[in-house]
């Protein structure tokens, strides 16, 4: 298990994070310091250990080794909204929380389900279990909000509004956000910072200074968009 170590002015802070299964090491002697506040897109390719390297900063794996500190509370919200069936939405929101129900409807008015507090999880679009995947993890009031890759089985029109209200509730609240996502966009329209993870170690990390709302056309974002396509392995549209 990874030795825990106290932070200063971060909010994450790994010092050779190791993790193998079986014989492939994923994560290799990996390092990655989180400010407070950060808003964080990890890219990689498919099987480069995102989601290893987040669930070891949620601490939902004992087996990885090297130094990892975490400070303040951390929230993790996954691309299925793994919400409880048999409790209504209200209810899931403060699930295991000894939190009064004001905070959960305040939550839930924050992501836009005021009415659907009352509803069964299964009678929820897409989208509106997503939000309300949102609101249970911000009522935990996280200094790392952790989102593995939330928005990748909505449809467009449900993810730019979504996009939206992620940005919006991280202005409000101001957690640093890791976010872990396949697409190159998202990670330019919403990051301060975009990481690639190469090889089990953070292998490109660009800070991303446009003004928000971003739009793709923006010289910064396309610039970057190739630097990161090429990063990852990928040819640039139209050089294949
Ligand atoms: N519990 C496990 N047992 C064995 N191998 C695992 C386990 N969890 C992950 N792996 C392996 O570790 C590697 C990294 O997996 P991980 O899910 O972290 O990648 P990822 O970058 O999140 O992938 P994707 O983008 O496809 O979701 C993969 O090769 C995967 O098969």
């Amino acid at each position: 298990m990874a030795a825990r170590l106290p932070g200063v002015d971060t909010v994450a802070s790994v010092r050779g994070l190791t993790r193998a299964f079986g014989d492939r090491v994923v994560l290799d002697a990996l390092d990655l310091e989180i400010g407070p506040g950060e808003f964080i897109a990890l890219l990689g390719r498919s099987g480069s250990g995102k989601s290893t390297l987040l669930r070891a900063l949620a601490g939902l794996d004992r087996e990885v080794t090297g130094e990892l500190s975490v400070t303040g509370s951390v929230a993790v919200a996954f691309q299925e909204p793994r919400l409880v069936p048999w409790k209504r939405v209200l209810a899931n929101i403060t699930l295991g929380l000894d939190a009064p129900a004001e905070r959960a409807h305040a939550a839930l008015a924050e992501v836009g389900l005021t009415e659907r507090a009352q509803a069964w999880p299964l009678t929820l679009s897409g989208g509106e279990a997503q939000r309300a995947s949102l609101a249970r993890a911000l009522v935990r009031e996280p200094g790392l909000l952790l989102l593995d890759e939330p928005f990748s089985a909505l449809d467009a029109l449900t993810r730019i509004t979504i996009h939206q209200l992620v940005v919006e509730l991280w202005a409000r609240h101001r957690p640093a956000v890791l976010l872990v996502t396949h697409d190159v966009d998202e990670a330019l329209l919403l990051a301060d910072r975009v990481l690639v993870l190469d090889e089990g170690r953070i292998a490109h990390d660009s800070p991303v200074t446009a003004p928000r709302p971003r739009h793709r056309d923006n010289p910064e974002l396309i610039t970057l968009r190739a630097d990161l396509l090429a990063a990852l392995g990928v040819a640039p549209e139209g050089r294949s």
